[in-house]
């Protein structure tokens, strides 16, 4: 009976959500995006804060000049993610997030996971380029506003909390929550306008870098620090020196910068939901992903070298980095010209943050995995007002109270969560056997058995058996006999990817954690660090050997399993050089979303209703295919 119980709350955990009718038909959408357009999508959702306000952070506190390979990395980690969301949207034949992939394809629980996740990027995401655009608005009229909340409201709750309530980031919020809960749609022009400014201003910036900046900028020495100390007379005023030089603070230095630089490529995800609407989504959906955050990364590069160059890291202003940068040089008018660019980018980088939360609120409201009345949509402005307000208080909330450094990272341990999900959900559905691709798209809630595809029977899904009885599990693992997926090939690489993730935390652990010993030469953290990468290495294998789906998809990702394997490791890895802070604000969030859905999303979801009463026809199904076929329980 205990068993019992447990297999049935196991089977609710993994129900997949059907595409409903409506949700399969080609799309009243018109298909008019080209790669451009997709391309000026994806680059206006996600230049923004990152240039403008946290390089200057990362440069002075973390990197140093090595920033530029910050954002390297993060771009190389931003790109593996984003092929894994092309390949994830080609499998589900309508726009949606990853949260509607997810119920469609990987099951109930990993799809709540991923949109509760989305909602913590787009909210916080949303709180953080306010903090910025406060910030920056701040630096350009001298820095007044936040001197005198300092004085009149000053926080003393450090680590936790901001030095002041921000009131600028909180109406800023508040006003824009309004213009959405009144129906205002996402200006395709006002994104456009934003981002040309945006990118001419980026442009000038890099440019300005190579005709002021000093090379002796990247080779600083402590001679020059106790130079910089005694002109400034004022220690406060300098950031921390670390070794000097072009790494100042090593390649620990250069993974936290990482981690903070992540932040400034999350956007892109916006172009993987334009599947209806691409002219030719196999090509430019990928292709736009690409093309975007190559752009990102060579205005990253750019602005950073160019910050880097002109002034020394250990003087770059935090609130306002450039525009101080180009008074350093001797070039104040321009900073003008960076004001507008500034606001124009964290503008366009607000209205992509803002826009997309009611949309996911509401579909996981109307799934039923979060409170119903979330899916209430005004009559006059056709928008899930409550949602929208909701997020938007939320969003203004943490605003006012949370300093900008500890918003990003809480929205980027948010966004590497939900991008490790839908990594590893594109890594098994490749090696799912058809019949249980397929049934995402009939209409029939997961909790009936599956209705077989004809030439599908078990007989034909299942491993033959070899005469001496059940197959050797060397040969099912490593030479499988199926040229195609079956349901056992299947369940062996959903078994192996959920090995893989939890070998990866594990490597990742001694790699943050234990670096310095492990590298010293400590022989228990090496034979550690060298089993789990044998045993990532054997796994890996193990999930390549097996069949892959040859179901036709607009776009797959290459390399698989390698690339997916690759992206979740640097993704954990990044998630693991977030601050004890964060991690707790993070472990906050992720309570109350489990509170939610075992409270009340895993008894009042549409499925749940669905296997309470089973339809004629369906429970007729169900009857034929037990007289006929054994139910098949999905992995
Ligand atoms: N969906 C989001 N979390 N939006 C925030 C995007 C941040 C954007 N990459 C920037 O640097 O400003």
């Amino acid at each position: 009976m205990l068993w019992q119980n447990l297999h049935q709350f196991g089977q609710k955990l993994v129900r997949r959500r059907p595409l409903a009718a409506n949700e399969q038909s080609e799309s009243s959408l018109s298909r008019c995006l080209t790669t451009l357009d997709l391309v000026s999508l994806g680059v206006g959702s996600t230049l923004g804060a990152g240039v403008y306000v946290l390089a200057g952070e990362v440069a002075r506190e973390k990197a140093g000049p090595s920033i530029i390979i910050c954002f390297l990395i993060a771009a190389l980690s931003s790109v593996m993610s984003g092929l894994c969301y092309a390949e994830f949207g080609a499998r589900v034949p309508c726009s949606g997030s990853a949260y509607l992939y997810s119920y469609v394809t990987v099951g109930q629980l990993l799809a709540f996971i991923t949109g509760w996740n989305l909602i913590l990027n787009y909210v916080i995401g949303a709180a953080s380029v306010a903090r910025a655009w406060s910030a920056a608005f701040d630096g350009l009229i001298g820095n007044h506003i936040s001197q005198a909340m300092q004085m009149t409201f000053p926080i003393q709750v450090p680590s936790f909390l901001a030095k002041y309530p921000d009131f600028f980031a909180l109406g800023l919020v508040i006003v824009l929550t309004g213009i959405l809960a009144l129906g205002a749609r996402e200006s395709a022009l006002v994104t456009r306008v934003f981002t040309g400014v945006n990118l001419l201003v980026l442009c000038f910036v890099s440019l300005s870098g190579l005709i002021n900046g000093k090379l002796h900028n990247w080779q600083l020495t402590e001679d020059d620090y106790k130079l910089a100390l005694l002109e400034s007379n004022n220690t406060d005023s300098l950031g921390p020196m670390g070794s000097g030089g072009f790494m100042p603070f090593g390649l620990k230095g250069i993974l936290r910068g990482t981690a903070t630089c992540f932040f400034a490529f999350i956007g892109f995800d916006c172009i993987a939901s334009t599947g209806e609407e691409a002219r030719c989504p196999q090509r430019s959906i990928p292709l736009g992903i690409v093309t975007s955050l190559f752009i990102c990364f060579l205005m990253y590069f750019g602005v950073s070298g160019a910050l880097t160059l002109m002034i020394p890291y250990y003087q770059i202003n935090i609130n306002s980095p450039l525009p101080q940068a180009f008074i350093h040089v001797g070039w104040g008018p321009a900073r003008y010209a960076v004001a507008v660019g500034t606001l124009c980018a964290l503008s366009s980088s607000l209205i992509g943050s803002i826009f997309p939360v009611p949309r996911v609120v509401y579909s996981m409201a109307e799934d039923g995995l979060l409170f119903r009345k979330l899916a209430y949509v005004h009559p006059r402005t056709h928008t899930p007002v409550l949602a929208t307000v909701l997020c938007g208080i939320i969003a203004a909330f943490m605003a006012f109270l949370v300093e900008l450094s500890d918003l990003v990272d809480l929205s980027s341990i948010g966004t590497l969560l939900a991008y490790t999900l839908v990594t590893f959900s594109v890594l098994i559905l490749r090696y799912q056997p058809d019949q249980v691709l397929s049934s995402c798209k009939r209409g029939k809630s997961e909790s009936a058995a599956v209705e077989l595809e004809p030439g599908l029977e078990p007989s034909s899904c299942m491993e033959p058996i070899s005469p001496e009885g059940m197959p050797g599990i060397a040969r099912t693992l490593c030479i499988p006999t199926n040229t195609t997926p079956t349901l056992r090939s299947g369940r062996i690489v959903y078994g192996c990817a959920s090995l893989l993730v939890f070998l990866l935390m594990l490597l990742c652990l001694i790699l943050t954690q234990w670096s310095t010993q492990l590298f010293s030469g400590d022989p228990v953290l090496i034979a550690m660090a060298a089993s789990l990468l044998l045993l990532t290495v054997g796994v890996i294998t193990v999930i390549w050997r097996q069949p892959q789906s040859t179901t036709p998809l607009h776009f797959k990702v290459p390399a698989l399993p390698v690339l997916p394997a690759l992206s979740i490791f640097v993704n954990i890895y990044l998630m693991m050089q977030m601050t004890s802070g964060t991690w707790f604000r993070f472990g906050i969030w992720m309570v109350i979303g489990f509170a939610i859905y075992f409270g009340y999303g895993i008894q009042h979801s549409l499925e749940e209703k669905n296997d309470q009463q089973p339809t004629a026809s369906s429970s007729q199904t169900l009857q034929e295919l037990q007289e006929h076929t054994p139910s098949v329980d999905l992995p």
